[in-house]
């Protein structure tokens, strides 16, 4: 059968999994489209780390593509030559000092990625374009495996072998077809602020703490505060920072689980008043006081958590879909690991679909059998990493005493 004849994947999403899913795809030759609920010209300017597992596998994966053809055009700082480096350094916010010094042995495992960038890069790699349809919201699905039908808000239908659930988080395909899964929400609070400002204040605020690192990381009495690089260029500093911490008692106003996506986007009183509380040091005390909060564009990140029981799954199969991503196994972001499990999946997922392409069933089946152990102790790791990094001051000091000591 050549590929024209055969029905087409139908991929959900093209966020980090569904593009990586239907790059890998296309470049064997197995038919694919991806729907995509938003516009092309979505912007999603804040960037997320790359470890090593996670792009020196795509980089093979891709027919083995080196690693600076990616950091070229993903790397924040990648217009001065910079690579998208981050030291892994922590700071004591209130003082600036160093707590948690670089590891040599480790800090070139990451590579900080514009988040847009990597979408772009994910596209392009690859001789036959992809066929990604935007402004295509599902709307439902139905039939089973090896004969899917999909409906979009706009109306339109399509039918295909199989369906790959790439949209994330709050996946359509997982309520139409496993509505008992529901995400949970994590109790911890996280205000993300975007801003820009001149290389000259970059160069004179930022760059003496953070060097050439993507990111400076600041830990304070029981919260974070780290700012982050989106991108950089030679007369300007596109920024991000980000406040976390555990949700205090059952009254938290900054704690807003129910909120909706406009109130997620207001800026909180309660917000500003505690961030002037905070005793921070230069340079986060300048960007996180509220005279300049007020001016930045503020997000309240509410995160969830995602699991699924190996029934839950085998239920998907027989129901012609299969999970890739945040739509099975959302994590908590302070392990930085949850994009990087979502391009294994895809991965894993389009190297079954190669091996078994007469058995979806089996394909499906065997990428699972490889994936569920890895993304089941990513969520726990998760969890646990942000407790550790939103220990109370005292600990952070200690730990660091005693690393110097060492
Ligand atoms: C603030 C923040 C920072 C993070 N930092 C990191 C990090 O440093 N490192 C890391 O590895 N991970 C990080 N993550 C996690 C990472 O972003 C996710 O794990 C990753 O994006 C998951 O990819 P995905 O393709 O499964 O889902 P998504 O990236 O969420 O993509 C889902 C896509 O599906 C589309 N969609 C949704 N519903 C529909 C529908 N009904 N019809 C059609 N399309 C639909 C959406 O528009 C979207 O494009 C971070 C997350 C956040 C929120």
């Amino acid at each position: 059968m050549n590929s024209q004849s055969r029905s087409p994947i139908l991929i959900i999403g093209a966020g980090i999994s569904g593009l990586v899913t239907a790059r890998l795809l296309t470049n064997r030759g197995i038919p694919n489209i991806v729907f995509e609920a938003s516009n092309p010209d979505r912007s999603q300017g804040f960037a997320i780390s790359l470890r090593e597992w996670g792009y020196s596998s795509l980089l093979a994966a891709l027919g083995d593509l080196p690693l600076s053809g990616l950091t070229r055009v993903v790397a924040p700082d990648r217009d001065l030559g910079g690579r998208g480096w981050i030291d892994q350094a922590l700071r004591d916010n209130s003082t600036g000092d160093m707590l948690v010094a670089p590891d040599p042995a480790t800090t070139h495992d990451i590579v900080y990625a514009n988040r847009n960038a990597l979408r772009a890069w994910i596209t392009d790699s690859g001789e036959e374009e992809l066929d990604v349809r935007y402004g295509h919201r599902l709307k439902d699905l139905w039939g089973d495996a090896g004969n899917m039908t999909v409906e979009f808000e706009n109306g339109s239908k399509y039918d295909g072998s199989f369906v790959v659930a790439a949209d994330g988080v709050h996946s359509t395909v997982r309520s139409k077809i496993l509505p008992h899964v529901n995400p949970e929400v994590v109790p911890l609070v996280l205000y993300h602020g975007d801003f820009q400002i001149s290389r000259q204040d970059f160069d004179r605020l930022i760059k003496p703490l953070s060097g050439s690192s993507n990111i400076l990381g600041g830990v304070g009495d029981g919260f974070n505060t780290p700012l982050t690089v989106c991108k950089l260029t030679k007369t300007q500093a596109h920024m991000s920072w980000s406040y976390s911490r555990p949700v205090h008692g059952d009254d938290d106003p900054l704690y807003r689980p129910n909120a909706t996506i406009e109130e997620s986007k207001q800026i909180p009183q309660a917000l500003l008043d505690e961030l002037k509380l905070l005793n921070l040091a230069s340079p986060w005390a300048h960007f996180l006081s509220p005279e300049s909060v007020r001016e930045h564009q503020v997000y309240n990140w509410i995160i969830r958590c995602v699991f699924m029981t190996r029934d839950d799954i085998a239920q998907g199969t027989e129901k012609g879909v299969v999970f890739i991503g945040d739509s099975w196994h959302a994590m908590p972001i302070f392990g930085g690991e949850g994009g990087n499990h979502a391009i294994l999946d895809s991965i894993e997922l389009a190297n079954a679909l190669a091996d078994e392409e007469n058995n979806l069933k089996q394909a499906v089946a065997a990428y699972y059998n490889g994936a569920w152990r890895r993304c089941q102790e990513a969520v726990k790791r998760s969890r646990q990493r942000f407790y550790l990094l939103h220990r109370p001051i005292a600990e952070w000091r200690e730990m660091a005493k005693k690393m110097r000591s060492q």
